[in-house]
């Protein structure tokens, strides 16, 4: 039987105050530069580009605490939660464009409002779980996954713009891939929790090829649910990522970063992907940001069906003289 029809929704999320380095809000579009519709279309899968989510300014947004931003993060991602929820009731498979990764608070939310319970893969050099009261950046970029966890509930103050949010994932449910910069609150809660994951460590001991059977294991061993797949470029090595906020030495080579995609593609279960963290101001020159940026898409691709041994079109014939 031919393979299923692939559909991604785009979702543009032009959004920086999870985090205090501006120029995270122009990764969507330098995505979309750099031809993800066109390339997706080239692979036969359909495309429906959902534009850039706009928000609205809320200032004044006075710190709470050490947390920053946090009205606008709040507002941000309730947002953003209604728009990918809506992509998954269209049938598409999500694809959110940040954008810091605070974002992928409305991103799960979301897609968790039209799917139900989900696996969530997370591939990033950091484990963004620091609560609002482990952070010691303030910044939420770090603290998403500590929103959106049942066991982590009595560790999250009620906030402003937040009341919308119901923690919706399992900590069971979780697997991180590429973790080499992880804070020791932030590690005490991953092992108190058990929560599943393979640091760079890991990694270079098993091998990726290992890393995503082993992963893939664990999530189908807890039923097959859809997964998210929220991937940080500071996963990938800065060599070939440097454009982004907060790089960190010894990450994923460009092939393991797309093996990993290819990997979750094949399972067919992958049901919403996040790319955030591209930022074309942290590059130091124009080839930082290409490098960065073509990368980015190339995970995508490895999403929604690219593989390197090459492609065609399940119609393409050759021309007859
Ligand atoms: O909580 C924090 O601010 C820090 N905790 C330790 C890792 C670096 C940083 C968070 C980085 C957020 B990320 O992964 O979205 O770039
Ligand atoms: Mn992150
Ligand atoms: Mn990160
Ligand atoms: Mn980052």
């Amino acid at each position: 039987p031919p393979p299923p029809a692939r559909s991604a929704g785009i979702v543009g999320a032009p959004f920086c105050k999870g985090q205090s380095r501006g120029g995270v809000e122009d990764g969507p579009e330098r995505i979309r530069a750099a031809g993800l519709q066109r390339r997706l279309q080239q692979l036969g899968c359909a495309v429906k580009d959902y534009g850039n989510l706009t928000f609205e300014d809320m200032s004044p947004d006075e710190p709470m605490g050490l947390l920053k931003s946090v009205r606008a993060v709040g507002a941000a991602n309730q947002k953003l939660s209604e728009a990918v929820r809506a992509v998954k009731e269209d049938g598409h498979t999500a694809v959110m464009l940040g954008g810091d990764h605070s974002l992928a608070i409305g991103s799960i939310h979301g897609h968790s409002a039209a799917v139900g319970e989900l696996s969530v893969v997370w591939v990033d050099a950091h484990a963004d779980i620091n609560t609002p009261l482990t952070t010691y950046t303030g910044n939420i970029h770090g603290q998403p996954v500590s929103y959106l966890l049942h066991e982590l509930r009595s560790k999250v103050p009620v906030l402003p713009n937040f009341s919308w949010l119901k923690p919706c994932v399992s900590a069971a449910d979780v697997v991180f891939i590429g973790l080499r910069d992880v804070d020791p609150a932030e590690h005490y809660i991953l092992k108190m929790l058990g929560v599943k994951t393979f640091s760079m460590s890991e990694v270079d001991q098993l091998g990726v090829a290992r890393v995503m059977e082993e992963t893939c294991d664990y999530l189908s061993a807890r039923g097959k649910k859809p997964i998210h797949l929220s991937y940080d470029i500071d996963a990938i090595d800065p060599s070939v990522a440097p454009a982004t906020g907060t790089p960190v030495v010894g990450g994923l080579t460009y092939r393991e970063g797309v093996y990993i995609t290819e990997h979750l593609c094949q399972t067919g279960l992958l049901s919403a992907v996040d790319l955030v963290e591209v930022n074309p101001l942290r590059g130091q020159t124009e080839e930082d940001v290409r490098s960065t940026v073509s990368t980015a898409v190339d995970l995508l691709l490895g999403c929604f069906g690219r593989v390197r041994e090459g492609n065609h079109l399940p119609d393409y014939r050759l021309p007859d003289p």
